[in-house]
């Protein structure tokens, strides 16, 4: 079981004078859990309506989307989303906001400040409970999002480049948190990033996307992560030549679509 797309179109109808927007076309994925899927592609080639059509928020115009065999018909408790932008609540401490989706959904203050506990350790936010989060750093923040995110419960993590504001070395440390923190709930992800080397690093399948119409254009699986995970460090990983050999088929592949967006 998990997530299958079957087909899915999504065409943005013409407005302002434009012409209607083949956003996504005849796009099939499935998603196991546990998998960890990662979507690269030049801009526009439709990976956040991808992301968004996912989480519920939009209805594809032809196709379907089935969770568990069931089909998706709008955002759920199932599906978690975090934002490159964390839209947390600036005024509220760390545990008032990891909680602050279970409220929404009718939790009481014992249940909701437990699971809160729970992911505010897993994301080594313990001793920043109390604090504010505009008081925190960007990469502190983007944990919180994902602690709220995960306390939740989500079958489905769907973060659309959660670590792009970061500093170089603050996101690579975000990458391996994130990989050991999928690695230790089991849930499935679907991530959105620029970035060609932490697309290699982090997935396990990896969708690369092209615009006009938006669709998967290459899909490679990819063991890196799980390399990390059973103990061999990052560096390693990346420096090691099969990573390399990847690394360079996929830019040619995303800079040859960007040189066709330009000419
Ligand atoms: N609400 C909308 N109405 C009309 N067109 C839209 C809308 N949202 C997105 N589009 C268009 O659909 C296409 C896919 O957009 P989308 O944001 O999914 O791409 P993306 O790959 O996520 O891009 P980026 O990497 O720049 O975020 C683009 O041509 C975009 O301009």
């Amino acid at each position: 079981m998990g997530l299958d797309i079957r087909n899915a179109s999504i065409v943005y109808p013409a407005s302002d004078g434009n012409a209607p927007v083949e956003a996504l076309k005849d796009v099939d994925l499935t998603m196991e859990n546990d998998d960890f899927v990662v979507a690269l592609g030049s801009s526009g080639c439709g990976k956040s309506t991808l992301l968004n059509v996912i989480a519920g928020f939009l209805a594809p115009t032809a196709g379907e989307v089935l969770l568990d065999g069931d089909p998706i018909s709008g955002p759920g408790a199932d599906r978690s989303v975090v934002f490159q932008k964390h839209a947390l609540l600036p005024w509220l401490n760390v545990i008032d906001n990891v909680a602050f989706g279970l409220k929404l959904q009718g939790y009481d203050e014992k249940t909701r400040n437990e699971a809160a506990l729970e992911f505010i350790k897993l994301l080594g936010l313990t001793e920043f409970i109390e604090s504010p989060v505009y008081k925190l750093s960007g990469g502190m923040q983007q944990r919180v999002g994902i602690a709220r995110a995960l306390a939740c419960d989500p079958k489905i993590l769907l973060m659309d480049e959660p670590l792009g504001a970061l500093d170089a070395l603050t996101r690579e440390k975000a990458q391996e948190l994130i990989l050991r923190v999928w690695n230790d709930t089991h849930k499935s992800v679907f991530l959105i990033t620029h970035s060609v080397e932490e697309a290699i690093f982090m997935g396990t399948k990896l969708i690369v996307m092209s615009p006009r119409p938006g669709r998967i254009t290459y899909r490679f699986d990819m063991p890196f992560s799980r390399r990390f995970l059973a103990g061999q460090s990052a560096r390693d990983v990346k420096a090691s030549q099969e990573f390399i050999d990847l690394r360079e088929k996929v830019l040619e592949i995303v800079f040859a679509d960007q040189e066709e967006a330009v000419s």
